[in-house]
């Protein structure tokens, strides 16, 4: 007799450029129960734990009382490619790491839907570790007012972010799903619910109580 496999774990990549609202939508899953994983804050959160000595090591300074102070590293590599490169060698293994465990225990726990919100998806190559992609989208104008209104932002700060990033357009024609996240959170959440109905809908040899 067959011995049967336990359902795999379903990754949904969620991206989007700067301020066009992952982290928002990433919270429309969680509502849903879907377990998500957040990159940004991965990458805050080895700030303080085990990025910091290879970090410092890297730019000496930008670590304050133990911690990688990020207004200071952001002023040693924003604007400066080498050296945001050499930055991203150290911080994106470690961010990967901490991926790679967060799908274990979503898998460990039965999950059959985990949300990998990974803002430089393409950029890095991620689409070939995700079953399918999301991106969030609002029309440029509406970007740059949620971006300008951050403290701490300026014109150039975003521009030299936006340089770094795919254009939106592109990553709206490469995607599986599109979140419009321009006009209001209820249509999000709508949009979402969808995507969850039919990811989970779509995914062979699962009762649907178990989902
Ligand atoms: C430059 C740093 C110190 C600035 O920190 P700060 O708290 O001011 O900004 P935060 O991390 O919240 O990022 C703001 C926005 O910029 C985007 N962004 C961050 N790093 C990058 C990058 N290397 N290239 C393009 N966009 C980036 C983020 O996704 C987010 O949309 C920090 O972003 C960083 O360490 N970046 C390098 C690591 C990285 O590549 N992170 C992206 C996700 S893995
Ligand atoms: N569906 C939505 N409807 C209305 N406002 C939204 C929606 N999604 C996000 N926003 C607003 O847009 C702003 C940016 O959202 P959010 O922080 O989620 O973006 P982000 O893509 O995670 O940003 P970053 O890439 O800079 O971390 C916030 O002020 C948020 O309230």
């Amino acid at each position: 007799m067959a011995v049967a496999r336990p359902p795999r774990l379903f990754r949904l990549g969620l991206t989007g450029s700067i301020g066009m609202g992952k982290s928002t939508t990433a919270g429309l899953f969680g509502e849903l129960g879907i377990p998500v994983h957040d990159a940004d804050a991965a990458v805050h959160a080895l700030y303080c734990e085990e990025g910091v000595a290879p970090v410092e090591a890297a730019f000496p300074g930008v670590a304050v009382d133990g911690m990688i102070d990020r207004s200071r590293l952001g002023a040693r590599v924003l604007g400066d490619e080498a050296a945001m490169k050499r930055l991203e060698a150290i911080v994106h293994p470690l961010v990967r790491a901490r991926e790679s465990r967060f799908l274990d225990e979503a898998a460990d726990r039965g999950a059959a839907l985990a949300v990998l919100d990974i803002p430089l998806l393409y950029e890095t190559g991620a689409q070939d570790r995700v079953d399918a992609v999301a991106v969030v989208s609002a029309p440029s104008e509406i970007q740059r007012e949620r971006v300008l209104e951050r403290p701490g932002m300026t014109a150039e700060k975003f521009a030299a972010i936006v340089l770094r990033q795919i254009p939106d357009a592109e990553k709206r024609a490469r995607a599986d799903f599109v979140i419009d996240t321009g006009s209001g959170v209820e249509v999000a959440r709508r949009q979402v619910a969808k995507i969850v109905e039919d990811i989970l809908g779509s995914l062979p040899g699962r009762a649907k109580e178990d989902r």
